[in-house]
């Protein structure tokens, strides 16, 4: 059952993980922009027009020539009006202004605006005061130049992204689809939560926290029923998802006990790229591919499951959709002294906060036990402790993965 890797250092494993996701990278669907909010573009986008694409005012009040100005007060004719949405509604000569609206196209010899607020009305002259040359004029092309590479493939379409498009005349874009997401918890010892508890029994907390966890990203999972430790219906349900789903996630069943079934099930009808991973919690993660799904097997033990989809779940969804954009990367100060003796990269709760000097402190939850979820409802970030053993000041610098 063993002819694949196995006891990897963490970051071995999330290469393998990211090569095979680079390897079974979903389709491209197009869609309306409306539909684009979150997805992972699959297409370069070259503005079509510049942006603003003409020069025009910032600000509601008078466009003029400069050169006509004199001193610190000037008499102008008022010609007419321009308000947004128009264009060549007045044409000055010299000597003369126009009224204009904040957008509004500016007027044919125009290179200056001066606000309302600054001006006197007088019948039909505006006396100006001294303005800078080109004050509150936007110029075409000034955002964004014709033919210039605005969005790139593999971008997160942020609703700014999104918007971005719609400014520039696009209607829909290239997408990646989003994965199909089958989500399976395992053990004869779940219950379904408001059903009473038997001796032994617990109540079932992995599927609402990996449907949390994949909503949050963005995606539809499905729910399956949940599964008991009998090797031929954990291979049923598997081989059926695999068939119809992109990514199947389990959780429970994958460490040494004698009903997890999920290793031999896996290394038997499909293909086990990897197994065990030098990490804490989290450390009987496996990795393969079951028929057209990559099968991500998390050890059942909740923070073990928080710590591995926040690691790896994520590191596959990404991949599959192609999303080059790293995930930002925060960093923040610890309160207090932390040590590792281990040699495991470690994932420690922690509460993040930031300080009103502006630097983000981090303060670690003492429960370190995978099975304390109490310690993970209570804290809002994972801190990473790097391989090895590890000796920690109060105020160092370490890396956290909010969540
Ligand atoms: N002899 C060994 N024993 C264990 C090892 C090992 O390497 N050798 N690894 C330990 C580590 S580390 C972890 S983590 C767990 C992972 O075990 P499994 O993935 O096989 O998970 P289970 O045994 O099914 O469950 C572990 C634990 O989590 C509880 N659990 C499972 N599913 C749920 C759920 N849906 N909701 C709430 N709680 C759940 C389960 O009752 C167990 O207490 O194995 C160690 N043992
Ligand atoms: O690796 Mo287990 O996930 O420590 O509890």
């Amino acid at each position: 059952m063993t002819d694949f890797p196995t006891g990897l250092l963490f970051d071995d494993a999330m290469a393998l993980l990211r090569d095979v996701a680079s390897r079974h990278r979903l389709d491209v669907e197009t869609l309306a922009l409306s539909r684009c909010h979150g997805r992972v573009l699959a297409q370069d986008i070259d503005a079509p027009m510049a942006l603003p694409p003409f020069d025009n005012s910032a600000m509601d009040g008078f466009a003029f020539r400069h050169a006509d100005l004199r001193g610190s007060e000037t008499r102008l004719r008022l010609a007419g009006e321009q308000f947004a949405g128009l264009a060549g509604a007045a044409i000055p000569a010299a000597g003369e202004c126009v009224r204009v609206t904040t957008g509004a196209a500016m007027p044919a010899g125009t290179d200056t605006v001066v606000i309302k607020e600054n001006c006197r009305v007088e019948a039909t002259d505006v006396l100006v005061p001294d303005t800078a040359a080109g004050a509150n004029v936007r110029s075409a092309g000034e955002d964004v130049r014709p033919g210039e590479r605005v969005l790139h493939a593999g971008d997160v379409l942020t609703p700014a992204r999104v918007s971005l498009a719609a400014s520039l005349g696009i209607a829909s874009l290239a997408v990646s689809r989003r994965p199909t997401v089958a989500v399976f918890t395992t053990g004869d010892e779940l219950i379904e939560p408001g059903m009473p508890l038997a001796p032994g029994q617990i109540y079932d907390s992995n599927r609402d926290l990996l449907m949390g966890l994949l909503r949050a990203d963005g995606l539809e999972p499905t729910a399956w029923p949940r599964l008991p430790d009998n090797p031929k219906q954990v291979e049923i349900a598997l081989r059926d998802a695999g068939c119809a789903f992109d990514v199947i996630v389990t959780a429970g069943g994958v460490s040494a006990g004698e009903k997890d079934h999920l290793p031999g099930v896996l290394a038997q009808f499909g293909r086990a790229h990897f197994w065990k991973v030098r990490m804490k919690p989290g450390m009987p993660l496996l990795f393969g591919t079951l028929d057209q799904a990559q099968l991500l097997g998390l050890p059942g033990n909740p923070v073990s499951v928080l710590a591995t989809y926040l690691t790896f779940g994520r590191a596959l969804i990404d991949g599959l959709q192609g999303r080059r954009e790293p995930r930002a990367r925060c960093h923040a100060q610890l309160t207090a002294p932390l040590d590792k003796a281990h040699p495991r990269r470690e994932f420690i709760r922690g509460r993040l906060s930031c300080g009103s000097n502006g630097v983000m402190h981090v303060e670690a939850n003492p429960a370190t036990g995978s099975h304390r979820l109490r310690a993970a409802a209570d804290a809002n970030a994972l801190i990473v402790v790097p391989e090895g053993p590890q000796h920690y000041a109060a105020g160092s610098i370490v890396e956290v993965i909010p969540f």
